[in-house]
């Protein structure tokens, strides 16, 4: 039985991928040490039966030596920290990774089988030690639209994205439910009233969302609840965020292409958007096809690709129901629907998509991970 080292295993996306690991039976054919990098020493959880009972130092070299596997949610300054002196202390183990950190490197790969199994068997069969799960909002549109990309029916795509607060972090999805809170308070009294004026009530909520002593700190001094951001994460080159820039550089990667802006690569490009849902992120796309492809095809091409990806018809109903965060929420279903042919031409495709992103975005692709690994 391979010694699996779990470390960041209690953090947001940890704990998403505990409740995954359990409900599959994952630990039943490992056996896990767990870590921590903040109370080691401490009692491990009893959720996996071949557990060793105590928490093991994150930061012990010699210890996380002794794995075959790492499977590390804890962050990019743990891997940044760790991965570096772990390697050239000699370990040769599997390193598999939800940071961001070691993605764009050489001797890795990102996974997201559903989409790019031969690309990770590939890698496998060479010898490649790191396993990195991707950007939650690549993930999630090839999840939804690997079809079109593995039938290499798509030019370009630019892809227009609304992102769940969950994304920036477990301090922010409280920050977006204070600040809704604290608006919800501002106008209690005259929504209670149903003579009182619209209008009063959006001054009032207008004042206190702009108010200093409105709940902001983790949004960067920016209200989210009744309002949007757009712009995620830091800025690169291009006038890109870099959230943007992973949607290109990534996608390519997972897909086994050319580089992103090299010859050959496919063209992904768009607006990053903070929006007021929990933890789903949703993505509006428009995709030039190589070709007119009819609708009925596309639709098919689509939902064939993998289990998880659902084509909701194209009907206000359908949509209300089945394409919203508030549906997806919690589960591990990928639905894409609004598609359409656009205005530009038969061979610009509109679609929308929505996805959980601490399942498919952040904590599903790394379990998936470690069980090709020991399969293997
Ligand atoms: N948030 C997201 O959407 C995504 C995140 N990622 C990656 O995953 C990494 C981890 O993200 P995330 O799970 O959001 O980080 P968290 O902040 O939720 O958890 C990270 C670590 O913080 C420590 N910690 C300190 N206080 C607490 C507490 N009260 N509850 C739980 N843990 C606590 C834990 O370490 P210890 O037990 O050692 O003290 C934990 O492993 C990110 O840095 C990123 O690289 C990847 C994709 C999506
Ligand atoms: N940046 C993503 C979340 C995330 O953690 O991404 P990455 O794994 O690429 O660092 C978001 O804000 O929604």
């Amino acid at each position: 039985m391979k010694r699996v080292g779990l470390v960041g295993w209690r953090g947001m996306v940890g704990s998403v991928l505990m409740q995954r690991m359990q409900a599959e039976n994952d630990f039943a054919h490992i056996e896990a040490v767990f870590f921590s990098t903040s109370n080691a020493g401490g009692t491990a959880p009893s959720f996996a039966p071949n557990a060793e009972p105590t928490l093991k130092n994150a930061f012990d070299i010699d210890e996380l030596k002794k794995l075959d596997v790492i499977l590390t949610c804890q962050g990019g300054d743990y891997t940044n920290e760790v991965f570096p002196k772990l390697r050239a202390a000699g370990w040769n183990g599997y390193w598999i990774d939800a940071a961001s950190s070691l993605r764009m490197k050489d001797d890795s790969i990102i996974v997201l089988d559903p989409v790019n199994l031969n690309v990770i068997k590939d890698g496998l069969a060479k010898g490649v030690k790191n396993y990195i799960g991707g950007n939650c909002t690549v993930s999630l549109m090839l999840m939804g639209l690997g079809g079109l990309f593995q039938q290499g029916l798509v030019e370009w795509v630019s892809a227009m994205t609304y992102q769940a607060a969950s994304g920036a972090g477990a301090q922010n999805m409280r920050e977006l439910l204070s600040q809704m809170g604290a608006l919800h308070d501002a106008v209690k009294a005259e929504l209670a009233d149903p003579a009182s004026a619209i209008l009063d009530i959006d001054r009032k909520v207008a004042e206190t969302m702009r108010a200093e002593s409105f709940p902001t700190k983790n949004f960067r001094n920016t209200a989210l609840a009744g309002s949007l951001i757009p712009w995620i994460d830091v800025p690169v080159e291009h006038g890109q965020s870099k959230e943007e820039w992973k949607g290109g550089a990534e996608c390519n990667k997972i897909l086994g292409n050319p580089a992103f802006r090299s010859a050959g690569s496919i063209p992904i490009d768009g607006l990053c958007v903070r929006i007021g849902a929990m933890r789903c992120h949703s993505q509006g796309l428009t995709i030039k096809l190589k070709r007119d492809v009819p609708l009925d095809e596309v639709s098919d091409i689509i939902a064939k690709a993998n289990d998880w990806v659902k084509v909701v018809p194209n009907e206000r109903e359908a949509t209300e129901k089945h394409l919203t965060p508030a549906a997806v929420t919690g589960t591990l279903t990928v639905p894409v629907g609004r598609l359409h042919k656009l205005a530009m031409g038969g061979d610009y495709l509109g679609a929308f998509t929505v996805g959980d992103q601490l399942l498919w975005g952040a904590a599903e692709p790394l379990r998936r991970m470690l069980r090709i690994l020991l399969a293997a």
